[in-house]
């Protein structure tokens, strides 16, 4: 596995990029490669006229197909941006009509399945190379696609034996023009990866609202309840289902080895739980070593201090974000002030979010620099201006 990170080069350009899948991932990568020139032309493609529509509203494409041959035709990067399982349907309509060395790459979240499928459709007349921006949402459609949505983002390149080096290189340089980071990894280090920090997580957030269903059927009221760790826990379970039935397929193998590790875990925290129960806060240490409450203690404080290293609300494995959060009154204009404030001080901001919006009282946001001296120095402007700011 290579850990590096590479950087930023803007000076690459395609003819012509083909996007077939104008959704959330496609109208995103669309916007960003056209409004960021990446390309002559970039061509919209999908199977529905409205998000065909959209993508010429809001410059995700400079022009839009219905039919698959047709927005291929002089291409010289086709992206596919659809769920998984479509693309050897979607090659074979394309197939015959790809130029000579035409690259052919995709966004799909699975890749071992996915790059021997299509390495083995393509032969030798088109370079596949296999991707995956591990940003994205729970929305589904063009409807939610950002033109900023990959940057900062890391985006997984998984080249395997078969793969021409130039084509990967061209991939690479596409990607970081949106501002994303590429990171390459074998099909199956990534499979297994994203098992674990995406799949699994999915899958749980799934039963999880699933065994709510299911208590509701005795008690409706218990959603009422339901605050800030429920919606936390659970916002991806309303991810697009065919996207997520395409995924649990091509890769099972990892995401059950997931879920098996999982319920192991599961299992002995509940026997944890058991072990601590309502006396034992009483129960002297009767020659015991350990109090029964101890490793369910532990469990909870190794959670709580792995959590806290986990960059804040980075894309991906961003490899650190400086971070600073700024409370500011309700007043228009205020991220404006902020950004030129930092601006004309040529501090560089990475990433902002808005974190809480208080109607009526104003909000915090949370400012990210690529450096420790940028996020002390926009500590010190923003002070000096009379913002509330401290370092998160
Ligand atoms: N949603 C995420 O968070 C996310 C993140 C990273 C990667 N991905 C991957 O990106 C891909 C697209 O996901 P998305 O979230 O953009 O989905 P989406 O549903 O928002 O978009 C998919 C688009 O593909 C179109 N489409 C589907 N089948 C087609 C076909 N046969 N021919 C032409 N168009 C077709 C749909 O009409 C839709 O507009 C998937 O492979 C997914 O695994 C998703
Ligand atoms: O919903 C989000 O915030 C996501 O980034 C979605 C998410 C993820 O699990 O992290 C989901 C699937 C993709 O393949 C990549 C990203």
């Amino acid at each position: 596995m290579s850990s590096l990170f590479s950087q930023q080069d803007q000076h690459c350009s395609f003819q012509r990029i083909a996007i077939i899948g104008m959704g959330l991932i496609g109208g995103s990568m669309g916007m960003a490669l056209r409004q960021g020139n990446m390309a002559t032309e970039v061509v919209g493609c999908d199977r529905n006229e409205e998000s065909l529509a959209l993508a010429l509203t809001t410059q995700a494409a400079h022009r839009v197909e219905k039919e698959i041959a047709r927005a291929v035709e002089g291409a010289d990067l086709i992206i596919l941006a659809t769920p998984v399982r479509t693309y050897p349907k979607i090659l074979d309509a394309m197939k015959k009509h790809l130029e000579p060395g035409a690259i052919v790459t995709d966004v799909g979240s699975t890749k071992s399945w996915v790059v021997q499928e299509l390495e083995s459709m393509l032969g030798e007349k088109n370079p596949f190379v296999g991707g995956h921006p591990m940003a994205g949402s729970e929305k589904k459609g063009i409807e939610g696609a950002d033109r900023y949505l990959l940057e900062n983002a890391v985006y997984v390149l998984t080249p395997s034996e078969r793969t021409d080096r130039n084509a990967l290189k061209k991939v690479e340089k596409m990607v970081q023009s949106l501002g994303a980071r590429t990171l390459e990894l074998s099909p199956e280090e990534h499979d297994t990866m994203v098992a674990m920090v995406s799949h699994l997580p999915h899958m749980v957030a799934v039963a999880l609202v699933d065994t709510l269903g299911e208590v509701t059927k005795t008690q409706p009221e218990v959603t009422m309840l339901a605050a800030g760790g429920f919606r936390d826990t659970t916002r991806i379970a309303a991810g697009d289902p065919q996207m997520w039935f395409d995924i649990a397929c091509t890769n099972r193998k990892h995401l059950v080895e997931k879920i098996e590790h999982f319920q192991r875990l599961l299992t002995q925290l509940k026997d944890e739980i058991i072990a601590c129960g309502p006396s034992s806060s009483n129960v002297k240490n009767e020659g015991l070593s350990q109090s029964p409450q101890e490793p369910l203690k532990g469990r909870l404080h190794r959670a709580r201090e792995l959590r806290l290293t986990i960059p804040g609300k980075a894309k991906g494995l961003l490899p650190g974000i400086h971070e600073v959060v700024v409370t500011v009154p309700d007043r228009p204009g205020m991220i404006g002030h902020i950004a030129r404030l930092l601006g004309d001080e040529e501090v560089n901001i990475a990433d902002i979010e808005i974190l809480r919006v208080r109607e009526g009282h104003g909000g915090t946001i949370r400012v990210g620099f690529y450096k420790e001296e940028e996020a002390e120095k926009a500590l010190q402007i923003l002070s000096q201006d009379g913002i509330i700011v401290k370092r998160w």
